[in-house]
């Protein structure tokens, strides 16, 4: 008698047979000539036909599942298109108010009296309403500055903005013996170090004391080819109008100063190529300019003429990025030859300003802002800084390697301006800085000494740029 376990594993084989052979014939019974559990067989039998055999091209129109195009998973773009201009408009969107961020109720605005005074040095001050849809008329709040983190438009009154009332007192000349005068400035500075912010000030003290406010909100738009471009007649040599940009810049400008314009009348005689009414304002003078943009450059003018009346207010004529304008523009003459920036004649208008060819009879100042973010090459105007800066310290002036081209014209017109240095913020300017974003939300630390010493040295030294980041962008 054999084991029982020999027994059990015969029994097993036998019923694990049966059922092999009930499977196996349940298979062949589906899929006939193909075995189960190996595929070679068959596959040696009937090799692939596609991989040697002819596949007709896909039909045009017609969804292949052999021809797969692109990544796989990646479905193709059927999103809406941006309207034509609308991702230019995101990217200069301005937004100057954060809901989330707290009223600071300690925030004094500028105001006429008191904002050229001295005693507002280091302490934040808000701007007026009115100053603010001015500035945003004008173009001068610009997208990469830190307006939307707060409730409502602030700025700090540094040492170098305190230089500036001072340089803008001494404008209007309304001290005893004094007269007014034009004052010529290009500010300069580390990058982030708060250039464009400087000019805002500059802006918004020329508005708070009623000057007439012309600003050029961003030299590179009116010298990148993007806007069109005409010879002047009778110019020699020849200049170049942009009518677009300046029946466009003539509405900002009217927007800004509106209050002025309607209030005052014309009195010269201008020669306009349409006709304007008598006792016309300064502001329909304006008018005829941005409805009609072919009049827009006499218009400018005429208002220019206007405007250095005696009895007007003083002007404030600005330009950030300065180094777009000293070289070199975009834009063609009709021998295929690079027309100078100088030669537009918005542009030659603002340099005979700054060089002190041109005056303002009633005083005002032309106040020009460096970039270092975005600034094109232009050696002669580095070149001349450099001697600016030497000449006011009484260090030694540099010289031009006589073996390298020179831009002349951009010399010639820096020869004696002054420059306006920015530079970090002090301790005490800092902590005033840092109490305001504290007290706006916007901070959740405890501000006290260590901390403000920490974060003024992190800031390269109170780079203002540099200091917003590291407090506010960063959210410690
Ligand atoms: N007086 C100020 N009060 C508050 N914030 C300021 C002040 N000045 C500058 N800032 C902040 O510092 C940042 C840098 O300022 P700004 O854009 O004026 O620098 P910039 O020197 O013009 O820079 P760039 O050289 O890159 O063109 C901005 O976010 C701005 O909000």
């Amino acid at each position: 008698m054999p084991p029982s376990v020999c027994l059990r594993g015969f029994s097993q084989l036998a019923l694990d047979r049966t059922a092999h052979a009930s499977i196996a014939s349940r298979c062949l019974l589906t899929v006939p000539r193909s075995s189960c559990f190996s595929t070679s067989a068959t596959r040696y039998a009937n090799p692939n036909k596609k991989k040697t055999g002819m596949v007709a091209a896909p039909k045009r129109g017609v969804k292949s599942l052999n021809v797969k195009k692109g990544r796989k998973g990646v479905q193709p773009d059927t999103g809406k298109r941006p309207a034509p201009g609308e991702r230019k408009a995101m990217r200069k969107r301005i937004v100057l108010s954060n809901n989330n961020a707290l009223e600071v109720s300690s925030l004094i605005d500028l105001d006429k009296p008191s904002v050229l005074s001295k005693k507002n040095e280091g302490q934040v001050k808000g701007l007026p309403e009115e100053v603010v849809d001015a500035l945003r008329a004008v173009e001068a709040f610009k997208p990469t500055q830190g307006w939307s983190l707060f409730r409502r438009p602030a700025t700090l009154i540094r040492k170098e903005t305190t230089q500036l009332a001072k340089l803008i007192k001494e404008a209007e000349g309304k001290g005893e013996g004094e007269t007014a005068k034009t004052i010529r400035r290009v500010v300069v500075g580390e990058r982030m170090s708060g250039k464009s912010s400087l000019l805002l000030q500059g802006l918004a003290m020329a508005f708070v004391r009623d000057w007439v406010v012309v600003n050029l909100p961003d030299a590179q738009d009116i010298v990148n080819a993007h806007t069109e471009y005409a010879p002047l007649p009778g110019s020699q040599p020849t200049q170049y109008t942009q009518d677009a940009y300046t029946a466009n810049l003539l509405s900002q400008i009217l927007k800004a100063n509106k209050k002025i314009f309607e209030g005052a009348l014309v009195t010269t005689a201008p020669t306009l190529p349409l006709p304007l009414p008598a006792n016309s304002t300064l502001k329909q003078l304006v008018e005829l300019g941005i409805v009609n943009p072919d009049a827009s450059w006499p218009v400018f003018a005429a208002l220019w003429t206007e405007l250095t009346q005696p009895g007007r207010p003083p002007i404030m004529l600005a330009i950030d990025g300065l180094s777009h304008v000293m070289r070199n523009s975009e834009y063609l003459s009709a021998d295929v030859k690079p027309i100078h920036a100088h030669d537009l004649t918005l542009i030659r208008h603002f340099v005979d300003h700054l060089s002190g060819k041109t005056a303002l009879p009633n005083g005002g100042m032309i106040l020009a802002a460096t970039s270092k973010s975005n600034s094109p090459a232009s050696p002669a105007l580095e070149f001349s800084i450099q001697v600016a800066e030497a000449r006011q310290h009484s260090g030694d002036v540099p010289i031009w390697n006589p073996y390298k081209n020179v831009d002349q014209r951009v010399i010639d017109v820096m020869k004696d301006v002054e420059v306006l240095k920015v530079g970090g913020l002090s301790k005490e300017e800092a902590r005033a800085l840092i109490e305001y974003y504290a007290a706006s939300g916007m901070l959740r630390a405890k501000v006290d000494e260590p901390f403000i010493t920490e974060k003024w040295s992190l800031a390269g030294m109170g780079n203002v740029g540099e200091l917003e980041r590291v407090t506010v962008r960063l959210r410690v």
